[in-house]
């Protein structure tokens, strides 16, 4: 079903704020894709999987019942993988499968999610990481041309953040050379799979490993569940879907359980530990935790994500303050648009900054993640702690940043953001998972605490440590760092604040262990500091590369894109500083005064963005098939969209619901 989309003029208010514009839009675009050939790349890229109209909706997805949702997902993924299969993959080149274009133009398709989300997203990353050689010779073509669907089975009913924890069983049996893979209790089955439900054929599954006797720990397994013709479960599985939840709603997360199943010895990935034909078990020579590889490397590209959702966020949110008008200033004159009011400003801009800030930080964390993986294969695994602290952190203080940014972005529409045909509670709620899963808010800013510690330590005693913490060397015996307004001295402040957290934890931590506590107390008792300290870190992290990352990329741009990528860096410092005043007064010199004058200097700064406002959310060259907004169009056209969108309800498409003569006429003629 193909959607035929009025052609509109522009909004005069949306066509007067593009003539503002100082700037070069398309140099800025350029710096977001990571050069003008990426810009081409993803253009071509979105005309071939977008200009027919395939994307689109006749009936929206929010007026489906749960099962047309499922199934128009799947006829649209399907529609989708064909276009990426045979057009797509040809122009990225088929290593680059999760080029994030073909994130971005899956978006168009898929208001919610596609329930073959997973199948690209986590199971063929994991075949890519975790198979040997002749592994993903057998497997990856098949994936990749779908000739198997799979997903990624890890949380049980029982258990998400603690794997070891995980109770499914596969245990080895040399006679047969085959595993068998079983849920001894309720709490073990599999549970949360995207995909898994209805849709995928095949899955990897984290089982304990018992072979001669012994557990080994959790080691990954490819499964085939459904029989690739009929799609019935195979005898011993029992697989199903978990229900209606927040978001996700086409992505028919799964239930699984093994009764016995049996699967060949083969099927056990094998890149880092194996089991022999005759039951004996290969520790990996490397590192332990290099079966979580798929959850690092996921980890890492929803930093990218985070910043296409919030730059989603932001433009529907600007677009539709720049045509809203509301609230008389001064008697008889006209309404101004919303975006005038500093207020709006202080809740939108930090969303454009933000957006630019994870964007330019996740092309650095990319590139540090391909660099530490190299090492890993050449047999070097020295930078993966540090990898593993970097990555969780930024995970977990993206999405939360994300999903508080896009809140604000719906607050700043109004009533009519709380509409799902503005999108944005779509957005909201797909981003409000992000925190949770793939490793939940707190339980990843305490893996990077203990990195932190650890650091401290090292830096303490006077040893050098890793390149993310060598602020640490510099500040950790400093007391406080003086204050300086300028940008360097803003971020000096972040890493001090991070210091001088990271050295309270540690002290505390010493503190309660000579009171008496053992250490797994003195470090439980600490925890909520020990967040805060990783959080900051965070931070710390956040505004020195998006700084560095935004001089080095606007190195030969024109002076008017330097000034306003600079103005927005400047911006995310400024307002993070004054989100902080309390620990910029515990860990800096920085007196009222000094707040005061950051305080005007941000409002200025928010002024002087002003005019192009609009002009730096189309910078994000978001096309309205991705945007899915009836606030948020190119054209502007908002109470014509509202209007329209709402005419497609399906409540509207009768004068009289049956419901009247039921229940209401009887009611009010006293016959109920
Ligand atoms: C086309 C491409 C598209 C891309 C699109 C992106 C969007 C994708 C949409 C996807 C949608 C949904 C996906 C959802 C998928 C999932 O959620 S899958 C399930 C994910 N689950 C988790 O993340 C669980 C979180 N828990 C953990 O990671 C670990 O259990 C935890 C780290 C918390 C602890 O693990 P343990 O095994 O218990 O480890 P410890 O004994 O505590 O630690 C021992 C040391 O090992 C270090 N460690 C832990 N993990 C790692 C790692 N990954 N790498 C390196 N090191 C690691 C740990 O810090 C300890 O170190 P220390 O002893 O301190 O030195
Ligand atoms: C939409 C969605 C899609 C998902 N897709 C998949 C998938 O495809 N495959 C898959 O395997 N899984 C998937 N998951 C599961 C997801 O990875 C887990 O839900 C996530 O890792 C959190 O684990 P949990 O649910 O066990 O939470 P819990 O660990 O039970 O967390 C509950 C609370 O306890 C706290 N807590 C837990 N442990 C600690 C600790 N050690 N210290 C302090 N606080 C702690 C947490 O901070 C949290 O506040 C998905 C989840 C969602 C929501």
């Amino acid at each position: 079903m193909k959607a035929n989309r009025p052609k509109r003029d522009v909004h005069p208010d949306l066509a007067r704020e593009r003539l503002k514009c100082n700037f070069n839009i398309e140099e800025v675009t350029n710096i977001i894709d990571g050069g003008k050939d990426k810009t081409l790349e993803r253009k071509k890229i979105e005309d071939i999987a977008l200009n027919n109209g395939a994307c689109l909706d006749e009936i929206p997805d929010e007026c489906l019942s749960i099962k047309e949702r499922y199934e128009n997902a799947i006829r649209k993924s399907c529609i989708y993988s064909n276009i990426v299969r045979n057009e797509m993959l040809e122009i990225t080149g088929m290593e680059n499968f999760e080029s994030p274009v073909l994130r971005r133009t899956a978006d168009a398709f898929f208001k919610d999610i596609s329930p073959f989300m997973l199948h690209l997203g986590m199971f063929v990353p994991t075949l890519i990481g975790q198979s040997t050689p002749e592994q993903m010779a057998e497997w990856l073509p098949k994936a990749l041309d779908m000739k198997i669907i799979g997903a990624y089975a890890q949380t049980e009913l029982g258990h998400g953040t603690f794997i070891r924890g995980l109770e499914t069983t596969a245990t080895y049996d040399p006679d047969k050379e085959e595993f068998v893979l079983h849920s001894p209790t309720i709490t073990s089955y599999k549970w949360w799979a995207g995909g898994l439900g209805k849709t995928a054929n095949h899955c990897v599954v984290m089982a304990q490993l018992y072979t001669q006797g012994e557990c080994h720990g959790t080691h990954l397994f490819i499964v085939q569940i459904r029989d690739l013709d009929t799609h019935m479960p195979l005898p011993g599985i029992k697989v199903g879907e978990i229900g209606p939840r927040m978001g996700f709603s086409s992505a028919d997360n799964g239930f699984l359980g093994f009764n016995s199943f049996r699967i060949p010895r083969q099927n056990m990935l094998m890149k880092h530990a194996k089991v022999e034909k005759d039951g004996c078990y290969v520790k990996s020579a490397k590192h332990g935790k290099l079966t979580y590889g798929t959850m690092v490397f996921i980890r890492v590209t929803l930093v990218s994500e985070m910043s296409f959702n919030l730059s989603k966020a932001a433009t529907i949110a600007i677009r539709y303050s720049a045509v809203r008008r509301q609230t008389e200033l001064r008697p008889n004159e006209p309404e101004p648009q919303i975006l005038d009011y500093p207020t709006q400003q202080h809740k939108l801009f930090i969303c454009i900054a933000t957006a630019h800030a994870f964007q330019l930080t996740s092309k650095w964390l990319w590139d540090t993640f391909q660099a530490v993986m190299a090492d890993v294969r050449k047999g070097n695994v020295d930078a993966l702690p540090e990898l593993h602290a970097l990555s969780s952190c930024l995970k977990a203080v993206s999405t939360s940043d994300a999903l508080s940014h896009i809140e604000q972005c719906r607050f700043a529409c109004g009533g009519h953001g709380y509409m799902l045909s503005s999108n944005l509670p779509f957005i909201y709620s797909f981003v409000a998972a992000t925190r949770t899963y793939e490793g939940d808010y707190t339980v990843l800013l305490l893996q990077t605490a203990r990195f932190l510690v650890k650091a401290w330590e090292q830096a303490e005693s006077g040893n050098n440590v890793t390149p993310t913490v060598a602020y640490l060397n510099r500040t950790a015996n400093t007391k406080r760092v003086v204050w300086d307004n300028t940008h360097e001295g803003i971020i000096q402040s972040f890493q001090a604040i991070a210091a001088g957290k990271i050295g309270q934890c540690v002290r505390s931590i010493r503190d309660r262990i000579k009171s008496g506590m053992d250490y797994e107390d003195a470090w439980l008792m600490t925890t909520v500091q020990l967040v805060a300290a990783a959080e900051a870190h965070c931070r710390a992290v956040l505004v020195n590369t998006y700084w560095n990352e935004m001089i080095r990329l606007t190195k030969s741009s024109s002076a008017n894109v330097k000034t306003v990528m600079h103005q927005l860096a400047v911006l995310y410092l400024m307002y993070w500083a004054l989100e902080k005043t309390g620990d910029l007064l515990k860990y800096s010199s920085v007196s009222k005064q000094d707040l005061d004058d950051l305080q005007r200097r941000y409002e200025e700064l928010l002024a002087a963005l002003r005019p192009n406002a609009v002009s730096l959310v189309d910078a994000f060259d978001l096309r309205d098939e991705i945007l899915h907004s009836s606030l948020g169009s190119y054209d502007g056209c908002v109470y014509e969209r509202l209007m329209e969108e709402a005419q497609k309800s399906p409540l509207n498409a009768e004068p009289v619901n049956p419901s009247f003569h039921k229940y209401i006429k009887p009611l009010m003629q006293g016959k109920l």
